[in-house]
């Protein structure tokens, strides 16, 4: 009998600075705008084209998906970023496609966004996705399409694995949800809904909803494609029925995932240079400046390059609604001088991991002292030592253990490859950071 167990890679031994760095880095296209374009062009009125996109496992994942819904996507040369450009070919609601299925990984885009899609044309999807997808949240968007007349089978779980049985169109209207589990249940249904025939207008009841940010930046781009989207009374979105203009953009790096490079500037006590920082941004990941300035580090934006430099004691924050940055966020309070309450972060219980419980668990089995409250983390300075930095297949919880590693001996981090899911690069750009400091 052969053995087809998976064999686990080795840990990946973190890089370890025993001087400041001293980097300029660049790094590849926002996962959140990539996907947001893919699926705006998938429903465009004419071919759109995405340069300098993302390459990443969340980002083919989305692609894969709306190739299954009949859109016609080609990679062709581009002149700038991490990989090729992408050519989309919009999808048609006329085609029957009969079966098909959407392979949803662990990204959250193409479990929220794709499903509403699936509506909008003929046919029945099947959606799944990793082990833990199947754990992600996904109740708001099944009773949403439900609520919009469309035929969803799930078994009942309101999770994944379902089947969505489009007909081609959808009659919009009002519609409720709770989205305090996530905002791209929000995102979700805003991105086609141009495409309803009456539009839509959208009510959020519940708790508050995260990721407002994410939902600004899901709002400006139906804008840019010409869609009418009336965001001003809170809770309440009304996007008009109408077409999807075609477009052809080009792809700010993504902020967020610059995030530990900055970081490493305050954990080496060095200095990290991101050029071509947007001016305008609806990232969230912009909110890098204040953050890192808070923590104690000297941040200059100077000719479209943002420079962070760190040399001061890392200080604890008291932040709220850190959203996607909170596990870089973390990795730096566990090295800070001070106590640190993060708020606000409820529902990254349900991301990638349970990742309050993981980044309480990782920290503190490295000696430090992190606590778990109802929303969010406290983190308390406390000397830390080497050992295993688990990633629960988190792409964040991975660059978090590198963070660290950099400041803290014998660190290595679990599964570094899980950083594929919107940086495939960053084992490659991590020890390029991290050599600079032995240059020194
Ligand atoms: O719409 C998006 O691109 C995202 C929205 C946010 O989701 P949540 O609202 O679930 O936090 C964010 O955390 C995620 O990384 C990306
Ligand atoms: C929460 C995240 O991803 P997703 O888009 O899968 O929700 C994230 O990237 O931090």
């Amino acid at each position: 009998m052969t053995n087809t167990a998976a064999v686990a890679p080795a840990p990946w031994p973190a890089p370890r600075a025993g001087a400041p760095v001293d980097a300029t880095v660049r790094v590849p296209a926002s996962k959140s705008l990539t996907n947001r374009y893919l699926v705006l062009a998938a429903v465009a009125d004419g071919p759109s084209r995405l340069r300098a996109p993302l390459h990443s496992r969340d980002s083919v994942l989305m692609v894969g998906a709306l190739r299954a819904l009949g859109a016609r996507i080609e990679e062709v040369p581009g002149d700038g970023g991490f990989g090729p450009d992408l050519l989309v070919h919009p999808l048609d609601p006329a085609a029957d496609l009969g079966e098909a299925t959407v392979d949803c990984g662990l990204a959250g885009t193409v479990m929220r966004f794709v499903p509403p899609i699936a509506a909008l044309v003929r046919g029945r999807v099947g959606f799944d996705g990793d082990p833990h997808a199947r754990n992600r949240p996904m109740d708001a968007v099944v009773d949403a399409l439900r609520d919009l007349g469309v035929a969803v089978e799930d078994g009942g779980a309101r999770r994944l694995p379902f089947t969505v049985g489009g007909t081609g169109s959808v009659s919009g209207g009002h519609l409720v949800i709770d989205a305090s589990g996530s905002s791209q249940f929000v995102s979700a249904l805003l991105l086609v809904a141009a495409r309803f025939e009456k539009g839509l207008h959208l009510e959020h009841v519940g708790k508050p909803v995260p990721s407002l940010d994410h939902i600004r930046m899901t709002v400006a781009v139906l804008r840019e494609a010409g869609v009418e989207v009336d965001d001003s009374v809170p809770h309440h979105w009304v996007v008009s029925p109408g077409p999807v203009r075609a477009f052809d953009v080009r792809i700010e790096q993504d902020l967020s995932n610059a995030g530990p490079f900055l970081a490493a500037a305050l954990a080496t006590g060095g200095t990290v240079r991101v050029p071509d920082w947007p001016e305008h941004t609806t990232q969230v990941g912009d909110a890098w400046r204040s953050i890192l300035a808070r923590m104690g580090a000297s941040v200059e934006y100077d000719g479209g390059t943002l420079t962070v430099r760190g040399g001061a004691p890392i200080r604890g924050i008291d932040l709220a609604d850190a959203s996607e940055l909170a596990p870089t966020v973390a990795a730096l309070c566990a090295l800070a001088d001070g106590e640190s309450r993060l708020t606000g972060i409820a529902h990254l219980r349900g991301h990638e991991t349970d990742r309050l419980a993981a980044l309480v668990a990782e920290i503190n089995n490295l000696g430090g002292d992190a606590e778990e409250t109802a929303d969010g983390l406290i983190v308390r300075p406390r000397p830390l030592h080497g050992g295993l930095f688990r990633s629960y297949a988190d792409h964040r919880m991975a660059t978090a253990g590198a963070i660290i590693g950099l400041a803290v001996d014998g660190v290595s981090v679990e599964d570094i490859a899980t950083t594929s899911k919107t940086m495939p690069e960053f084992p490659e750009l991590w020890r390029a950071l991290a050599a600079t400091a032995d240059r020194r």
